[in-house]
């Protein structure tokens, strides 16, 4: 298959490089400077032996010959990617959160959504670092007929795609683990694991689980359980919302807890505090001015 790739971060990365295993892969970033080293080295990605040397461009060249464009940008870039898309391709958004479910509905393209379970850190501009093996759930949200054969055309033994039926339900059980873990590791500024092991943390976080349950029409005990072994199997690692407060970066926050306080038919105070209060973290730590 031809795949475009749309963003060189730590997920645009890892999916460039396994995908160029087997498939013709062009990766469009938004930075010379990046679009230049990736030309020149390749991505080197930890979990492959070679660098992996995929066409690379500037998003603003994109070229418009594609079966499949997978979109890698964080949710707050996602409007200006949908907005200067050339290509007519499927489209697959890869987003953590949910705030691009209102925009799919105008897009003419086919579209699918998916869910990546790896774990991947960028440590430079053509380095990416695969943490956490998983797999990429897909779903179809429109136009497209047969998600398993999509699945199936994607996946190597290495790098496994799985189909999933219902794409609603298949992003908000992913979401309810990120409404729960990402705000507070941030706003303690701990590790995955203090989720369970810290008792006042791990009340909030059931705080947290049961409001997003009941917006999202999902089961507390089940998904709690879930909050659980991921933040147990990922316990020692820094939740990316964490990671951007660190870092001085906007985090996704509006599109995981604010999308839960901002469903209709039920209230989610628990959600709009922490909404609020990472905002004020980014604000201080954008600004540098922390103690
Ligand atoms: N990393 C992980 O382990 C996981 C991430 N996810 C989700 O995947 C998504 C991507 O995450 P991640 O890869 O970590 O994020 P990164 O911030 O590492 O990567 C996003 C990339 O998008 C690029 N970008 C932004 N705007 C444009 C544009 N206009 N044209 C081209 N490129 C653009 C950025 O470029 P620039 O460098 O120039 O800013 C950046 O390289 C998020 O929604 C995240 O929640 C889900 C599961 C795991
Ligand atoms: C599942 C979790 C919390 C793992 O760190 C994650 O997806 C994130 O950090 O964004």
């Amino acid at each position: 298959m031809n795949v475009g790739i749309i963003g060189g971060g730590a997920i645009g990365l890892l999916i460039a490089a396994h995908l160029y295993e087997e498939h013709e892969v062009s990766l469009y970033v938004r930075r010379e400077e990046q679009r230049d080293k990736l030309v020149g080295n390749g991505i080197c990605c930890s979990s492959l032996p070679n660098n992996a040397k995929p066409a690379t461009h500037l998003f603003a060249e994109q070229k418009e010959e594609h079966d499949l464009v997978i979109i890698t940008v964080k949710q707050h870039h996602i409007s200006t990617i949908i907005d200067n898309l050339k290509s007519e391709a499927p489209l697959l958004f890869l987003q953590n959160g949910m705030n691009h479910l209102d925009r799919l509905p105008c897009i003419p393209n086919p579209c699918l959504v998916g869910v990546v379970e790896h774990g991947a850190i960028k440590d430079n501009d053509s380095t990416v670092r695969h943490k956490g093996r998983g797999r990429i759930q897909l779903a179809a949200h429109h136009g497209i007929h047969s998600i398993s054969n999509w699945a199936e055309r994607l996946s190597t033994d290495k790098f496994p795609f799985l189909s999933k039926d219902d794409y609603y339900t298949m992003l908000a059980k992913k979401l309810v683990t990120n409404t729960v873990i990402n705000p507070l590791t941030a706003l303690f500024q701990v590790k995955n694991i203090m989720v369970i092991e810290n008792p006042s943390i791990q009340l909030l976080a059931k705080k947290l689980c049961k409001e997003a349950c009941q917006a999202l029409d999902l089961t507390f005990l089940e998904e709690w359980e879930h909050i659980i072994s991921v933040a147990t199997n990922t316990g020692d690692n820094q939740s990316s919302m964490l990671r951007d407060i660190m870092a001085g970066r906007e985090t996704e926050v509006d599109a995981i807890c604010g999308y839960v306080a901002r469903l209709p038919h039920t209230e989610s105070p628990h959600h709009e505090f922490v909404t609020e209060a990472i905002h004020a973290l980014e604000f201080q730590y954008h600004k540098g001015e922390t103690l």
